[in-house]
């Protein structure tokens, strides 16, 4: 579970009471996470359910105009997400403890933890449409977890931590950082994107997506990198991380058959790869190595990335995105 912010039921129901919703019958940690504070809240009403965010890195109240904005437009585009819901005042988010806090809509179903290939190509059609949706969207954000601030956050590790928590890693990073940045796409096609479309940020119900959530990573950046991030995040056996060509021609198609990649995004895919594995590398290796001291959380283990940091290194990386 993650819960950074310890909360106290005298804040919560006054936190309720900016909403038409009535008081709380009962609240429940959430597990799974590793950014934000979440419960779900049960209702005796209208709705049952809904979902108290906490947002814990700092965000500027411009970012979270662009991602509430984002919710609403990908929302009015028929887009399946848990969408915010509004304070008696109209605003979407309010304050808890000193943070924006969000309430948002409980959507049925969970996520899946070895996505099937029918639940790959559903993601597929959803990010397809999602990035042709965001083409008349109009605010930017940018990029909060960049390469470039990425790269800053592992050289502030001790590379000894590193190679215990990976070993044999520490000494690939920098080279690996280097070359995503250096070689960097300029002029791809981009708008407003999720970023972090994992598995455990899509709920399905079967194979039916009931909505994505934890859009607070959302920014401007390449539709093709977004994919790309997916790709990573999909396309490989959980803890062993095995490539899993089903998943990917599933992902892949389903996407193209929505939104086709032009030959510059389709040559760009294996460097973008690896700069989402860097992403997620640097993040992961951060909890790892300094967890937040007091935090009810589950680290995820950095390793799983790079190992698909080494796969969108070979030929077979390449051949993943072959038309
Ligand atoms: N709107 C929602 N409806 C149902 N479950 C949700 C919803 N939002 C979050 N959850 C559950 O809470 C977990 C953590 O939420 P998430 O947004 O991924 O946290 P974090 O921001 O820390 O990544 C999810 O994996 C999911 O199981
Ligand atoms: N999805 C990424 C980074 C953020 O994790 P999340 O639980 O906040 O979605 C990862 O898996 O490391």
């Amino acid at each position: 579970m993650a819960v950074y912010t310890k909360l106290s039921d005298r804040e919560v129901a006054s936190f309720l009471q900016q909403y038409d919703l009535g008081p709380a019958r009962d609240r429940e940690p959430l597990s799974g996470g590793v950014t934000n504070s979440n419960w779900r809240i049960d209702f005796t009403g209208d709705p049952a359910a809904a979902v108290l965010t906490v947002i814990e890195p700092e965000t500027g109240a411009a970012e979270l105009d662009f991602v509430f904005g984002f919710q609403h437009h990908m929302a009015a585009h028929g887009i399946p997400l848990a969408a915010p819901i509004a304070q008696k005042s109209g605003a979407f988010y309010g304050q808890l403890a000193g943070k924006p806090a969000v309430l948002a809509g409980f959507l049925s179903g969970d996520w899946p933890r070895e996505p099937n290939v029918a639940q790959a190509a559903a993601v597929g059609t959803l990010l397809g449409r999602m990035h042709l949706a965001a083409s008349d969207f109009a605010l930017r954000r940018t990029n909060p977890m960049g390469l470039p601030d990425m790269a800053a956050m592992v050289r502030a590790l001790d590379p000894l931590t590193i190679e215990t928590a990976v070993p044999n890693l520490a000494a690939d990073l920098a080279g690996a950082f280097r070359e995503t940045l250096d070689h960097w796409p300029q002029g791809l096609p981009a708008g407003a994107v999720h970023a972090d479309l994992f598995p455990d940020n899509v709920l399905f119900d079967g194979d039916r997506i009931s909505g994505a959530i934890d859009f607070y990573y959302a920014c401007t950046a390449p539709f093709a990198a977004d994919f790309a991030m997916a790709h990573a995040a999909w396309c490989f056996s959980a803890g062993e991380s095995v490539f899993l060509a089903d998943r990917s021609h599933a992902l892949l198609q389903a996407y193209e058959a929505v939104r086709p990649l032009s030959p510059t995004e389709r040559d760009a895919l294996p460097l973008l790869a690896r700069a989402a594995c860097l992403r997620i590398l640097a993040t992961r290796l951060r909890d790892w190595i300094a967890p937040v001291e007091g935090a009810s959380v589950t680290a995820k283990h950095p390793g799983e990335f790079a190992a698909r940091l080494r796969f969108y290194s070979t030929d077979d990386g390449a051949r993943a995105f072959a038309p």
